[in-house]
């Protein structure tokens, strides 16, 4: 048997082989000792080999122990019945688990969980990604690593496998990823592989470029850890100009999804009524549409549902009751689906025909009926086979419904009957022995067997065998009773066998539906969001946004996050268009500047999703990127200072927006003295205006700035009001036009409970450096210098940037 272990660990090398003997998965050597720890399991021996075995049936609790702690697993069973098998049983591994490759309900969560194949082409990284657990495949390029590692920390990525270069290069970059270098033997013949996978003979439709080779090195890895073809959809393009571009900066500053800031646009969206809906919520909210006519399409099922409340509300109830098709898919592809899987598909079916009769009676809503499909013969057939609630696994004769299999009947009547039979046996054993507490029992080692206890072994006949001696009774059998095993164990044998054949024939003939299951999947999903948003206008009192090619109005707006957690949210009103492109907002801290930029940054995402807005009416134009420059950070595991980090990201808007950019900026400069903020703030900003065109809003503590005003036409002042009464200053939260005459600062450090004297004394030098400060002057010298002096130079070329960083890496 260890020679067997030898020669299959082998294969498995890079992985903790778990190999299965009898009840338990046993790890031997190295992987004994670490599963030992990392799963605080005893380490034991067998034949001076260090071992550590855990129970077949709580398998899957420990290997997500065992995933989650960041190691790959190949699980080997045994492919023939032990009692049967002649000599050593024959065993395989039959699955090798990694994050990426997951498909268990229980190891899941709601999220997609994808699996990144990179490799790098010409000048560009080409990836693919395939979730496993619902068979989506999507293909993505990006210009720079950078960019993918970006993608990354915002997708829901949790492993990526490449050539051994670009895993050394990521590693450190994404410290939480489970990253596998794959030989280069897996790019090689991608193309039959991808033709076997999709059963085509040709590739031109699929139009797959330079994801070929790397679509193949995923297929055959995914047959390397599932060991069996799973049902995968044709990959998809992410090309970047189907939607607005968010980088992993903008998603965390604008809090759009769960991390680490907590509060976030998701969590107050998300009323979605099925798993499939929440993960579509969230790509939604990563992945704004740029397309108006797309945009337009989902807000007039929105516009539907949310003006028929009953039909919202009836078609959300019957959602209660859809499951989540996509994984049931899979693990039907996969053949791993349970009898429960299929009861799930079953009641989910039975829900369609509500959901398009409901649908019908909305003629905006109809066309999206047309679409679902209910499957009656595909239901009738689940329904005749398996029982409503039936167990866990096929076998133990409560999975198949009485009437389906002749034979399965007959043996689980067999069955029963001789169980009726040994009851009755016992009561005359009870009877004839005058042995009142004689019970019979079963154990795996010794079958069926009679009990007495201790205190009456001497009323126990002679022709009771005694079998095996406990603490306090004696266990015996005796022929009629061995018999009475005999029946029951074949008929057990038989039911167990019947049973599961029939239950692989019925998910076969299930699985012919895999495609037809996914598409109606993927419309339910999408009608359980388009409901949340209608929804969710209705709960929180959104609005329809509308479109218009450069203005941007928004009357009364709220910031969709914040309102959430205020008793009283003060909405407020943001105008630009072609001319006024710029504002320049001052405040005294804790007067709510960031709230309000943040605010007009979600309100463009969540109007380019589809979704209503909190205003009270909104135009906007369609964004094709927002920037966001926000905090101070520094970013220790690639040495930039916050400085840096910060010019960076200057850098970044500098070199890529265009006049159709959403530029949020709250504090530029404030890394650095403020003499030298001041002036990168200022040129920044002047070069956002005239050259890049595009719509911002720069929240700054720098007053200076606002003299930015006077020289440029379109770049407007803001300040949010305060109110001095006698008991201190109370903010307001309202924006209106100028400038913040004071900052408030030493105020807010009154509130916040530094000492009274140190308030004082800052309140004396506040007053000194004030008079003193010749700052002012000088700005006026530039402001009248200004327009001659700029040198109008194109954008600033990429390269630049790099040097740039490069430079800066040396900094400190
Ligand atoms: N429109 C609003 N209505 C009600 N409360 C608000 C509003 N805007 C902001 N607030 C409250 O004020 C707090 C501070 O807001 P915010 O962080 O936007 O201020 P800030 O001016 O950017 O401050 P700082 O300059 O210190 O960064 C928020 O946490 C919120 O509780």
């Amino acid at each position: 048997m260890m020679k067997q272990y030898m020669d299959i660990k082998r294969n498995y090398s890079d992985a903790i082989l778990l190999f299965r003997l009898g009840d338990f998965y046993e790890a031997f050597f190295e992987d004994a000792k670490i599963i030992s720890k990392v799963l605080n399991i005893v380490l034991t021996r067998r034949q001076d080999a260090p071992m550590a075995g855990i129970p077949h049936h709580a398998l899957d609790n420990y290997l997500k122990k065992l995933i989650d702690s960041g190691y790959k697993v190949a699980i080997c069973e045994q492919m023939e019945d032990p009692s049967q098998a002649k000599g050593i049983v024959r065993r395989e591994v039959t699955r090798v688990i990694t994050p990426g490759t997951l498909i268990e309900d229980e190891m899941l969560s709601q999220d997609n969980n994808y699996l990144m194949t990179v490799d790098n082409a010409e000048e560009t990284f080409q990836t693919v990604l395939v979730d496993v657990s619902t068979g989506e495949v999507l293909i993505k390029t990006f210009e720079k690593i950078e960019d993918l590692i970006d993608f990354v920390k915002v997708s829901s990525v949790s492993q990526i496998l490449s050539k051994p270069e670009i895993a050394e290069f990521i590693k450190d970059k994404l410290p939480k990823i489970f990253i596998e270098k794959l030989d280069d033997w897996y790019f090689e013949d991608a193309k039959e592989k991808i033709k076997e996978t999709y059963d085509v003979i040709s590739l031109e439709h699929m139009e797959l470029g330079e994801a070929v080779k790397v679509l193949g090195a995923t297929l055959k890895y995914l047959e390397y850890t599932l060991m069996s073809s799973i049902k995968l959809s044709m990959p998809k393009f992410l090309t970047e100009n189907k939607w607005m571009i968010l980088d992993s900066r903008t998603v965390e500053n604008l809090s759009l999804v769960p991390g680490e800031r907590g509060k976030n646009l998701y969590d107050i969206l998300n009323k979605t009524k099925t798993s499939m809906g929440a993960r579509t919520l969230k790509k939604w909210i990563l992945q704004p549409l740029k397309d108006l006519e797309e945009i337009h399409l989902r807000q007039k099922a929105v516009e539907a549902f949310y003006a028929d409340r009953i039909l919202m509300n009836e078609v959300r109830e019957y959602l209660n009751g859809v499951f989540d098709l996509e994984r049931i898919a899979t693990r039907l592809s996969y053949r791993k689906a349970t009898p429960k899987d299929l009861v799930s598909l079953k009641n989910t079916l039975e829900i369609i025909p509500e959901i398009i009769s409901a649908l019908k009676t909305n003629e905006v809503l109809e066309p999206i009926s047309d679409e679902l499909n209910d499957f009656p013969e595909l239901r009738e057939l689940i329904d005749k086979a398996i029982k409503d609630e039936p167990s866990a696994a096929p076998g133990d004769g409560n999975v198949i419904k009485e009437g389906y299999s002749m034979e399965l009947d007959e043996y689980r009547s067999l069955l029963l009957h001789s169980k009726e039979k040994m009851e009755e046996f016992a009561r005359r054993e009870r009877e004839r022995t005058g042995i009142q507490k004689l019970k019979v029992g079963y154990n795996q080692v010794f079958g069926y067997y009679i009990e007495v206890p201790k205190g009456q072994v001497n009323f126990v006949p002679d022709y009771y065998t005694r079998r095996q001696t406990l603490v306090n009774s004696e266990r015996y059998i005796t022929p009629e009773l061995k018999e009475f095993e005999d029946k029951i164990l074949s008929a057990k044998e038989k039911i167990e066998v019947i049973e599961k054949k029939l239950f692989e024939e019925l998910c076969e003939k299930v699985s012919e539906y895999l495609d037809n299951i996914k598409r109606v999947a993927k419309i339910l999903s999408e009608i359980d969001v388009l409901s949340t948003f209608a929804y969710d206008a209705h709960v929180y009192g959104y609005v329809k946004p509308e479109f218009s090619k450069d203005k941007l109005v928004i009357k009364n707006g709220r910031h969709a996050v914040v309102e959430r957690f205020l008793s009283e949210f003060v909405p407020n009103d943001t105008y630009m268009d072609r001319n006024i492109r710029m504002y320049i907002i001052t405040g005294p801290n804790m007067s709510g500047k960031s709230t309000y930029i943040r605010q007009v940054g979600l309100i463009a995402v969540m109007a380019q999703m589809g979704s209503y807005v909190p205003a009270e009416y909104a135009t906007l134009p369609v964004f094709d990127r927002i920037f966001t420059r926000m905090g101070a950070r520094d970013d220790i595991s690639t040495g930039k200072s916050t400085f840096l980090v910060e010019m960076s990201e200057v850098a970044l808007i500098l070199s890529k927006a265009t006049e159709n950019s959403l530029v949020l900026l709250d504090e530029v400069g404030r890394g650095t003295s403020t003499f030298d903020g001041i002036s990168i703030a200022w040129a920044m900003s002047e070069y956002i205006y005239s050259d890049l065109k595009c719509k911002t809003m720069f929240a700054t503590h720098f007053t200076e700035l606002t003299e930015l005003a006077d020289v440029y036409n379109g770049i407007r002042n803001l300040t949010i009001e305060v109110e001095e009464t006698r008991s201190g200053v109370v903010f307001v939260h309202k924006v209106v036009e100028g400038v913040a005459d004071k900052s408030y600062g030493v105020e807010v450090a009154a509130i916040a409970g530094v000492p009274e004297g140190v308030v004082e004394r800052a309140r004396e030098i506040l007053d000194i450096i004030v008079e003193k400060s010749d700052l002012e002057k000088k700005i006026r010298i530039v402001k009248e210098g200004q327009l001659k002096k700029i040198k109008r130079k194109r954008k600033i070329p990429e390269g630049q940037i790099k040097l740039f960083e490069m430079r800066g890496g040396n900094f400190d």
